[in-house]
């Protein structure tokens, strides 16, 4: 990890998921986000989404037992302001008791700079609404847009033309989804997708392979469906963006010639920092 040494207009988001917490440490120069990256000498094209200079990932314990402290050290902590979206009140908790010391700014959907066209906008989780609020930077005006994120849970969100979240679709994720069939049988052992490189095959030949085709296959074809059938509602074709762990072994299943799918590892958090004002 490099050495950055962070200024008082560095922003730390947090996105507390259900499995994992995600940090992200957004630097800024002059006032604004730095998005211009070098390709030789020529300047390229600036991003439209801020960066994180530096990530974590890592489950609540992990920080708990020292891992936050150590990050926060190495990225030369002289206390950023933190932005957290948490979609897990215990976890959400004790991250906070964690950083009791620092500004935290606790973040919120109904407050986030989008519309919800939701039945009750405090109730969707935090983490859509953010990754919306990113997707809404991403996405060319007058497109509308399909946000799948691929965590504890998978969520297909639709964005319309004004920019507007109308809602979507939540479904188990990968992960919990063998879980559960692990949980409740007595014959299905726990299975790993840690080490998944290539898609599985459809055709598993021990039981392993079987749960793993299932589930890895079901949440591709899910989400395929969920994408066709908001795609139905819509007049103009929707830009697709794609985050969470599975979401670059997923991406190229879904896309295809008529259909433009975009991975962006940092969808959530980039969100956190846009509400906060990274680049303001
Ligand atoms: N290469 C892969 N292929 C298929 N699935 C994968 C791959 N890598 C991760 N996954 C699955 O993707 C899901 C999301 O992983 P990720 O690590 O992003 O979620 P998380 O951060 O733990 O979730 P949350 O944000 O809810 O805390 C998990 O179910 C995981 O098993
Ligand atoms: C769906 C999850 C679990 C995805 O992380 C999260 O966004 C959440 O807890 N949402 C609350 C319910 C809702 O979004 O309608
Ligand atoms: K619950």
């Amino acid at each position: 990890m490099s050495n950055t040494s962070s200024s008082t207009t560095d922003l730390l988001a947090i996105d507390v998921g259900n499995t994992r917490v995600k940090l992200g440490l957004f630097t800024s120069v002059d006032g604004g986000c730095v998005t211009t990256a070098l390709s030789g000498d020529l300047p390229i094209a600036a991003p439209r989404l801020p960066e994180p200079a530096e990530t974590l990932a890592s489950t609540l314990d992990e920080l708990i037992a020292g891992a936050l402290h150590d990050w926060l050290q190495a990225i030369g902590d002289v206390r950023p302001r933190i932005a957290l979206a948490s979609v897990s009140r215990p976890a959400e908790e004790a991250l906070a008791a964690l950083l009791s010391h620092y500004d935290v700014q606790r973040m919120a959907s109904e407050t986030a700079p989008i519309t919800l066209r939701v039945d009750e906008p405090t109730r969707i989780g935090v983490d859509r609404v953010m990754a919306a609020v990113a997707a809404n930077r991403l996405r060319h005006d007058g497109r509308p847009a399909i946000v799948v994120d691929v965590g504890t849970a998978i969520t297909v969100d639709l964005i319309a033309t004004d920019g507007a979240l109308e809602g979507g679709a939540i479904l188990p994720g990968p992960t919990l989804a063998a879980r559960a069939l692990a949980e409740k049988t007595d014959r299905l052992p726990d299975i790993q997708f840690g080490d998944l490189g290539d898609a599985p095959d459809a055709v598993g030949r021990s039981t392993e392979p079987a749960i793993l085709a299932g589930v890895f296959w079901g949440a591709v074809g899910a989400i395929r469906e969920l994408i066709a059938r908001q795609r139905d509602r819509l007049t103009d074709a929707p830009q697709v963006f794609l985050t969470g762990g599975a979401a670059p072994s997923v991406a190229r299943l879904i896309g295809g010639p008529d259909l433009s799918v975009r991975c962006v590892p940092h969808l959530t958090l980039a969100g956190v920092a846009l509400a906060a004002g990274v680049d303001r």
